[in-house]
This record gives structure tokens, sequence and C-alpha cells, in this order.
């Protein structure tokens, strides 16, 4: 549905020249949730802003539903934009237009009759849960309700492809939620592809089918979140995932407990396939498994858990109940303690 190939985009700053997207490739399918998360300055607004050309790539092709936008004329750019809403942290509303004419004046613009533009600001203000607001002004509302009327407004052009540039980072936790509930909604019940940014893992966490963890200008890791989630490979990407998990234990602790056997974490799927593959570890092997800290999240359909443990014993003894631990599909990984990796995996 979104195919971005090389892209890559220079700004000109004070200091010299911003390379802020260095050969970007993406792929997003018909359907999928897709993420992208990234420290301040990664590149992701740059890189969102690419797919619709509100930004103009220097190189790079930017195909949505197989049109190459940066090759079309000003008309067919803003027919194509049709198909793409597109979201903002800051709701972008007009504050002196009420709810309904947020929805309803984009729409009278592509020329639609008022009979058609009432029953679509009707429908999309239904589906966000907000018909109740339709007169009031967006001062009257709080920061989940303008998100869910801009929303609507993206969605009342009836889009297939709806972009989402921080939608959620202006929100409280709560808030947030209701607002990843809809997205989930829009793209289960209307089936919009869903291509969004973010600094937050709990965003990408809760919705997201594949995510790309950009640095620099780059994609430095990408695939399905699960697959992320379980088996990061670069130090940023698991920096994201640890965020969810917060295993305070202090270092000197840790470095303690690696004398008399090894500190690991373990991370699998499923509620329940963690501690009972661990409860046999200690029935098979001459090692006593100790969980020093744990937690079960949910992504998207599934839960996914990550448990802390000191594996106490022989190293021969350690090494064959980590590979029985991978055999039961629980990923393990040594923490690094003070530099010194202690890996087991
Ligand atoms: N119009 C611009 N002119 C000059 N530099 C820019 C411009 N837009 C972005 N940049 C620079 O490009 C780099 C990438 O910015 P971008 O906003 O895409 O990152 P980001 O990952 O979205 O970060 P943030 O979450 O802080 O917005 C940054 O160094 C930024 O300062």
């Amino acid at each position: 549905m979104i195919e971005l190939t090389g892209i890559t985009k220079t700004f000109t700053g004070k200091q010299g020249p911003i390379h802020a997207l260095k050969d970007v490739s993406l792929s997003v399918k018909q359907g999928e949730i897709y993420g992208v998360i990234g420290y301040s300055g990664a590149g992701k607004s740059t890189l969102i802003r690419c797919v619709n050309l509100l930004e103009a790539p220097d190189q790079g092709s930017v195909k949505v539903k197989d049109v190459e936008l940066t090759a079309l004329s000003p008309r067919k750019l803003r027919e194509a934009r049709s198909n793409i809403g597109m979201i903002f942290q800051g709701f972008n509303l007009l504050k002196t237009a009420t709810v309904y004419d947020n929805i309803a004046l984009p729409l009278k613009l592509t020329g639609l009759n008022k009979t058609v533009v009432k029953e679509r600001v009707e429908k999309y203000l239904n589906i966000v849960g907000l018909n109740e607001k339709k007169n009031a002004y967006p001062s009257e509302l709080s920061g989940g309700q303008k998100q869910r009327v801009a929303i609507a407004r993206a969605l009342s052009h009836e889009p297939e492809v709806l972009l989402s540039d921080e939608a959620t980072s202006a929100l409280d936790p709560d808030t947030t939620e209701a607002i990843l509930d809809l997205l989930l909604k829009i793209n289960k019940e209307l089936g919009i592809t869903i291509l969004l940014i973010t600094h937050e893992m709990n965003v990408i966490q809760r919705i997201c089918d594949k995510v790309a963890v950009m640095e620099n200008g780059e994609v430095i890791e990408e695939g399905k979140t699960k697959d992320i989630f379980t088996s990061p490979q670069h130090s940023t990407t698991k920096r994201f995932v640890n965020s969810l998990f917060s295993h305070d234990i202090p270092d000197e602790m840790l470095t303690n407990l690696n004398k008399t056997g090894h500190v690991a974490t373990l991370s699998f799927f499923g509620e329940s396939s963690g501690e009972p593959a661990l409860a046999l570890v200690s029935k098979k092997f001459d090692i006593f498994p100790n969980i020093l800290s744990g937690s079960i999240t949910r992504l998207k359909d599934e839960s996914f858990g990550q448990l802390l443990v000191h594996l106490k014993g022989e190293s021969s003894e350690i090494k064959n109940a980590v590979q029985f631990l991978k055999e039961q599909d629980v990923h393990v990984e040594g923490v690094k303690i003070s530099g010194d990796n202690q890996r087991v995996s």
C-alpha cells in the first residue's frame, strides 16, 4: 500500500546541512498498522510528511497504491492526497469553527453537496463517539475529544490510508489508551491502513503489527512487533523495549549474583509459558532459578512477559538449561553489567 524507496532529505541548517533522511526504505502492506519509533530528531516527522509529499524528498520514490506520487501533476497529487488522511499531535482544528464545521468545511471545499456533507459528518462523528458535541467549539473540548474530531475530519474524506504524527503524545495515559482503541477500531472495521510515528513504545506495543526503529535519519531495525520485542538487536531498540519493563535491580547486586550463576532476561508469549518452563528447568537440571523481577504486558492481541532471573549453578548445567528454555520458545538473553557482558545466549 505504501512503498518508500531510497528516500533522502537534507535540510540547510545554520551550522551546515542536516541529513534528516538517509536512503530510507519502508513498505507498509494494506490493512497493517505500522509504527515508526525513534528519539527526538531521528527523522520520523520528515519521513511521514514525505508519504503525502507535505515534504518533498530530495531523492527516492514514494508510492501509494502503486502510484508514484513524486511524478504527479499538482491536480493529480491533490486527488491522490484525498486517499491519505492525516492526524497530528496538535490536532490542527479551526478554533473559530464548531466541531461540525471543522469536519464539514473541508468536505464542502471538495465540491460535495450539503446532504452528502451532513451524512458524512454525522457518520464519522458517530464512529468517533462525539455526535453530542457537534455544536461545541474546540476550546470547549478535552484533548482526547479534540483528537476525535481530527480523526473524524480525516476519515470523512474516506481515505484508505491514515497517517498519524504523534497523535497521542499530548494526551494523558487513559486518553491515549482510548485513542489507540479508536485507531484499532478504524483499522479493523473500516480496513484503513495506518502508518504512525511515535516516541512511545507503549503505542507500538498496543496497536502495531510492524515497527521500524529510526536513528539519525536511518531505519536501524525493522520487523514484526512480536519479533522486535522478543529479540531486539540494536542497542536503541533494546532501550525502547526495556522502557516497558522496569527491572530495577542495582548493578552491584547483579554483579554479585553473576558470581554464583548467570542473570538473564527471559521473554515469552502467553501468560503461562515463562514460569512453567522455569519450573521444569529446576527439575531437569541441577540449577536453582530465582525470579528477581517480572511483568506481563499486552502486545496487540497477545500477552508478552519478561522475567529477570538468576540461574544459580554450574556453567555447563546453565548452558543446558538455557538450551532447553529456547526449545520451549522462551527467548533468553544475558544481562549486561557494568560493561562486562555476561551473555548466556
Ligand atoms: N524544516 C526544517 N529545516 C531544517 N531542519 C529541519 C527541518 N525539519 C526537520 N529538520 C531537522 O531534521 C532532523 C529530523 O527532524 P524530524 O522532525 O524529522 O525528527 P523527529 O524524529 O520527528 O523528531 P521530533 O520527534 O523531535 O519531531 C532534525 O535534526 C531536525 O532539526
